[in-house]
């Protein structure tokens, strides 16, 4: 059964298209990552899906209703990226508070624990540090036990530890049969969790694969050398010239070097690193007549 669903959504804010004819749906079961940098529009498409803004055209759908009826949000958990906690009110009282909206939530100790935040019950929201303030709002998405689970960068701010509780409370709700549909800049993050990766770019689904396909995409790397002439090397995205080096970003680093040398090319000072995930999606959607463009252009994104 389809829980989501983004038909063409597009929604601008004045002349910023933050959105453009997006699809998307969450099916039951699934657990949906989102990834994409900064202004991609990851925010944008999760407000609409759960009613917070209405798409400036396109149709989204949730729960089988429009977004905007509460009837439609009853089965639904979210942590937008932006919360705000009563300062005053003791970890355990916000939770009772949220709690008390449900017919059957979650019982206090055991969101609690799940959530590592059993010693902090009776500690005042005001007073916690911002990684357990971001746990509880996470964990209040879940008091309700919702079909559908919408985090917005739930992991933002968060240590290694405190990380891997949210990723193990996650993932136990997923394993109880939950629905989960998060956003994240981190391929890292969304790789522990999801398998299912839809990647959004400047607005647009860039891609909408598995795990694995998708880390096949973005994974570029950069590799760096002094040479004078270069030959045209498969498997390169893209080139760059800086400072009298040039940049070749690749998926596979390895056999790039490989055909360097095999090649016979005379270079010095080579450097293989990693790309952000902002240089990797501006090299697959730079040039779609690459392999890599043409991976993501293979998928249906307009
Ligand atoms: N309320 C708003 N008014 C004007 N512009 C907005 C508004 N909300 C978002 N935008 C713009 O829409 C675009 C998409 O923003 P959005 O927050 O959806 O991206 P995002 O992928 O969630 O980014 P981030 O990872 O930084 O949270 C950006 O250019 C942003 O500046």
């Amino acid at each position: 059964m389809i829980l989501a669903h983004a038909d063409q959504a597009t929604r601008r804010y004045g002349d910023v298209l933050a959105l453009d004819r997006a699809d998307l749906t969450v099916s039951t079961g699934e657990l949906v990552g989102l990834l994409g940098p900064n202004g991609a529009g990851k925010s944008t498409l999760i407000n609409l899906l759960v009613g917070l803004r209405r798409p400036t055209a396109g149709r989204v759908e949730l729960l089988g209703g429009d977004p905007r009826r509460p009837a439609s949000r009853r089965q639904l958990g979210v942590t937008p990226q932006e919360t705000g906690l009563p300062g005053t009110l003791r970890v355990g009282e916000v939770v009772d508070f949220v709690s008390a909206h449900y017919p059957d939530p979650v019982p206090r100790g055991e969101l609690l624990d799940r959530f590592g935040l059993t010693d902090q019950a009776r500690r005042q929201t005001g007073g916690l540090s911002g990684g357990q303030r971001r746990r509880l709002a996470v964990a209040l998405a879940f008091v309700g036990r919702p079909r559908l689970v919408v985090l917005d960068e739930p992991t933002t701010g968060l240590d290694v530890e405190a990380r891997h509780t949210l990723w193990e409370a996650i993932r136990s709700f997923h394993a109880d049969g939950g629905t989960v549909l998060l956003s994240s800049h981190y391929l890292e993050e969304v790789e522990a969790l999801a398998q299912r990766v839809v990647v959004l770019g400047q607005g647009r689904v860039l891609a909408d694969d598995s795990t694995d396909a998708i880390r096949g995409i973005v994974g570029v790397r950069r590799v760096s050398l002094v040479a004078d002439d270069l030959p045209t090397l498969p498997g390169v995205v893209a080139t760059e010239h800086t400072e009298g080096r040039t940049h070749l970003l690749t998926t596979d680093a390895d056999q790039l070097v490989r055909d360097l040398v095999t090649a016979g090319v005379t270079f010095r000072e080579l450097e293989v690193r990693p790309t952000s995930l902002e240089e990797a999606f501006l090299a697959i959607t730079a040039d779609p007549t690459t392999a890599t463009g043409a991976a993501v252009a293979a998928r249906p994104t307009a």
